[in-house]
């Protein structure tokens, strides 16, 4: 089994993301080049990471969503298996439609990098069962592109849906409902903004990030 790590021009936590799976996790990530037209045989995961595609022309995640490799992980994610985008990797998510709504700038205008305290607020998914309900957990941020926005039809639908799986605590960039992370409505693709890459490893200031890594391997090897 393999968890493929896309890489774009610009993309700078793919190391971080390979740390984290390899030496904290004990799996088997393999980075992907964005011109590829398949991703690798046996994947069992996706991962796009932060960065900055394309230098954040356009809109952060504007050019990337039109990579090769776009279209071979809109397949794995249409046949139900786990996509997770973080950062900028969110940003070329909904980019690309597979996740609803937009990143817009940071209602301040300026990039914002800094610790920050999430609350988990579903539990019951393959991204977030080792986490417990209403947990306060701290991922680090660093964007300038993290305001996240979705019409009112849409922020009922995630609601109604439980498809947001953390909200900010004190909004530090103006999202919509506080919104840090959602899901797609068949809860398979996960965007957000904090990073748990970089929280993964107590020598890196925290470690709840790794329940994510740990919920989402478990369930891989229980074929959830
Ligand atoms: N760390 C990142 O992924 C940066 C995200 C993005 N390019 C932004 O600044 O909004």
């Amino acid at each position: 089994m393999k968890y493929s790590i896309i890489r774009f021009p610009g993309s700078n936590c793919d190391w971080d993301m390979f740390y984290t799976l390899q030496d904290v996790m004990n799996v088997t990530p393999v980075f992907v080049d964005y011109r590829e037209e398949e991703l690798p045989e046996n994947t069992a995961a996706v991962f796009i990471p932060g960065g900055f595609s394309y230098g954040d022309y356009l809109r952060s995640g504007a050019i990337a969503r039109f990579s090769p490799i776009m279209e071979a992980v809109k397949r794995f994610a249409d046949s139900g298996r786990p996509v997770v985008g973080i950062c900028n990797g969110f940003q070329v998510l909904t980019e690309a439609g597979l996740l609803p709504g937009a990143l817009r700038r940071n209602d301040s205008l300026n990039f914002i990098c800094k610790p920050q305290k999430l609350t988990v607020e579903n539990s019951q998914t393959r991204f977030t069962s080792r986490f417990n309900l209403n947990q306060t957990v701290m991922f680090p941020i660093a964007h300038g592109e993290g305001n996240y926005y979705c019409d009112e039809d849409t922020l009922k639908k995630l609601e109604s849906n439980q498809q947001i799986l953390f909200r900010y605590q004190g909004n530090p960039n103006g999202s919509t409902d506080d919104i840090a992370g959602i899901t797609n409505e068949r809860g398979n693709v996960l965007g957000m903004m904090p990073h748990p890459e970089r929280a993964s490893d107590a020598l890196l200031g925290g470690a709840d990030g790794k329940l994510l890594f740990q919920s989402l391997i478990e369930s891989v090897a229980q074929n959830i």
